[in-house]
């Protein structure tokens, strides 16, 4: 789909999440030009602060930097994992836009999360009941959003299974008995089974062997390719970036430091924090 100045999926205005209690002086007093996110009177931690985007459907943006450097933190908010200090995110398909959902009620929060949003996170337990089988937690999902067929639960999860290349015959198996790559299959079955608009990828490959880390991005592009859901991938690897995104944001100490499509980047960072990332690609 092309992009236009209206068609965005998500909008993001002034994103910001303080741990702590920040005084007057904390926004100015923390970020990349001091080498810190902690606020040096009052130890409150900026976590990020001022984030702005807009991601347009189909699109995929990643989000790059190092440990600490808060990429989780803002996905984390809009995912409505965690509460925002600032800021506005608005989704297209929810009340066209006309309000903050970072504003809304938990039950409403919870609806947008069932049918507009999935999540894969890097710990596959943060993601899936390790309680249930790998089809109780696709099903789990279906559920939430309304759908109480049973046969056509068991259809969807194994479809799903077929999809992201997990053996159906593990559907009645708990993801405790899974290698670390299927479990994040089945994370990732759950998180579009759906079919969501928009999908949130949390440092999916980290941990995972070489070899699998790689089977597993190849996944997420093909899904990316036949579903068309907008993505944002959160990596501090910027190969994965390469591979799976179109734009990206590097970040640094709570901040975005460079914005811009990802082929732009890799070839010609401005900012020397993105030179530095990118020469250790080289
Ligand atoms: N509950 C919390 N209380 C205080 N500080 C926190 C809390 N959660 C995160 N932070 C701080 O916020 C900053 C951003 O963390 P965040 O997890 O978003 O970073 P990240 O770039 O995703 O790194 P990583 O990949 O290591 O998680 C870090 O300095 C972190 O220590």
């Amino acid at each position: 789909m092309s992009r236009t100045p209206d068609n965005w999926l998500l909008k993001v205005t002034g994103l910001t999440k303080i741990y702590g209690e920040p005084n007057e002086n904390t926004l100015a007093l923390t970020g990349p030009q001091f080498g810190s996110n902690i606020c040096p009177e009052t130890e409150s931690i900026v976590a990020c602060a001022d984030i702005n985007f807009e991601l347009y459907p189909g699109e995929v943006l990643g989000i790059v930097g190092e440990s600490g450097s808060g990429k989780s933190t803002v996905v984390k908010m809009l995912y409505f994992d965690i509460e925002k200090t600032y800021g506005e995110a608005l989704l297209k398909p929810y009340a066209n836009a006309g309000v903050n959902t970072l504003d809304e009620s938990n039950q409403k929060k919870r609806y947008i999360r069932n049918h507009l949003m999935g999540m894969v996170y890097q710990n596959p337990r943060d993601g899936l009941n390790f309680n249930f089988t790998s089809g109780g937690n696709i099903a789990e999902k279906l559920i939430m959003a309304g759908n109480y067929h049973v046969g056509g639960i068991r259809e969807r999860a194994s479809e799903l299974l077929v999809k992201t290349e997990v053996p159906v015959l593990r559907m009645d198996d708990r993801p405790s008995n899974f290698s670390g790559g299927m479990q994040q299959r089945v994370q990732i079955s759950k998180a579009i089974a759906n079919n969501p608009p928009l999908l949130f990828l949390d440092e999916v490959t980290t941990g995972l062997d070489v070899s699998v880390q790689a089977k597993v991005l190849d996944l997420i592009r093909e899904l990316q390719h036949e579903l068309g859901i907008a993505m944002i991938v959160v990596s501090h690897d910027l190969s994965v970036i390469r591979m799976l995104t179109d734009r990206t944001m590097v970040m640094k100490n709570g901040r975005i430091v460079e914005s811009g499509l990802t082929d732009q980047i890799l070839q010609d960072p401005q900012h020397a924090y993105s030179q530095l990332l990118v020469s250790s690609l080289l």
